[in-house]
């Protein structure tokens, strides 16, 4: 490691260089159609804070206040799903997620009642204002805070450390580059972090979350953290939007040879990765056709499973739905804009026919 990372490394920690969240019940939940159950929550808390991971996020896909018609009703209620996983947690914290807008102050005062820890709150990499108030009542009832500035690879690096500036003078202690889309590439990733790091100093850590639709993201992840990124995102067996988040799994392997300490046991993350995660899962998650073109074009990953639904509904190709939607530059919160595009394609496809 660099010399500056050793020294953000050491100030983080005493005893680890990094802190891994394992999102795979929260990011996983877009992929199971957040469709979790309460003992596979325990099932897979219990893995994971055997294995030594030590913050586990869980929440709806779309974080505290997701479930609905617009983004998938949840099996079990979050607020259920978060108690179930601070119980079971021996040292584990649990951290939640939630979007300004989508979950309010209330929600986040029951996540907290619930045994949640770590409040992360999610703005589109443009947006971070609106998450001030958010940040100031998560700080004022003594949750740990972290930002998210979802789809990173859309603004250059000078905005997004104005962004991180904004929320960490709000009170949040860890900004993340989020890479929503898993488009940002190698040194995508360095130049962000390294911008936040010029900006934000001691004022907070910098974080990344990656996503696998290019193939890339442990590498991503260890340029993150060359670049000074002291928290990094995973999920076990990738289990998250799109082809996935970084393995978490994979990822510690690689800390371990990289000489990078996490304070998870390989062994333990290898075994629960294959027979308490890898059974929860409804399949693998796919660098598959439409995943690559998220990558490529730049397309939310949470957009995958209702691409897939609107393309069987209307028979067009969901490759060809977010290839249209990275095109069209859409965030979250556009999910409805899909059926535009699939409405589009349809008739496209039909004039093409003679139809
Ligand atoms: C809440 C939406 C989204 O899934 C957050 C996230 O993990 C990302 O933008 O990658
Ligand atoms: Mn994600």
């Amino acid at each position: 490691m660099s010399t500056d990372l050793m020294a953000n490394a050491r100030k983080y920690s005493d005893t680890l260089d990094i802190r891994i969240t394992d999102s795979s019940l929260r990011d996983g939940s877009h992929h199971k159609r957040h469709q979790f159950t309460e003992q596979e929550v325990r099932d897979i808390v219990a893995a994971l804070d055997d294995s030594g991971v030590p913050v586990i996020e869980v929440t709806h896909g779309d974080g505290l206040g997701g479930s609905s018609f617009n983004y998938g009703f949840s099996k079990t209620p979050e607020q259920q799903l978060i108690k179930a996983a601070a119980e079971t947690a021996k040292r584990a914290k649990i951290a939640f997620l939630m979007l300004p807008g989508l979950g309010t102050k209330d929600d986040i005062r029951a996540a907290q009642d619930n045994g949640g820890q770590i409040c992360r709150i999610a703005t589109h990499c443009t947006e971070a204002d609106v998450s001030i108030q958010h940040f100031g009542l998560a700080r004022e009832l003594g949750l740990e805070t972290v930002g998210f500035l979802m789809m990173s690879h859309s603004q250059p690096p000078e905005v997004i450390a104005a962004q991180g500036r904004i929320m960490a003078d709000a009170g949040c202690q860890c900004v993340y580059v989020v890479d929503s889309a898993g488009a940002l590439v190698l040194e995508d990733v360095t130049y962000r972090v390294q911008a936040l790091r010029a900006e934000l100093g001691d004022d907070a850590q910098i974080g990344f979350h990656g996503h696998e639709n290019l193939d890339i993201a442990v590498a991503n992840s260890v340029n993150a953290v060359r670049a000074g990124a002291q928290q990094i995102d995973g999920s076990i067996r990738r289990f998250g939007a799109g082809a996935g988040n970084t393995p978490t799994e994979a990822f510690v392997g690689v800390c371990d040879k990289l000489g990078i300490s996490t304070g998870i046991d390989f062994m333990k993350i290898a075994d629960a990765a294959q027979d308490v995660v890898r059974p929860a899962m409804p399949s693998e998650c796919l660098v598959d056709r439409s995943a690559m073109m998220m990558g490529y074009a730049g397309c939310y990953s949470s957009f995958l499973k209702h691409a897939e639904n609107h393309a069987e509904r209307y028979g067009v190709p969901a490759a060809e739905i977010l290839l249209e939607a990275g095109n069209r530059k859409l965030v979250g919160g556009q999910e409805d804009q899909l059926i535009d595009i699939a409405l589009e394609l349809r008739k496209k496809q039909d004039a093409n026919a003679g139809v």
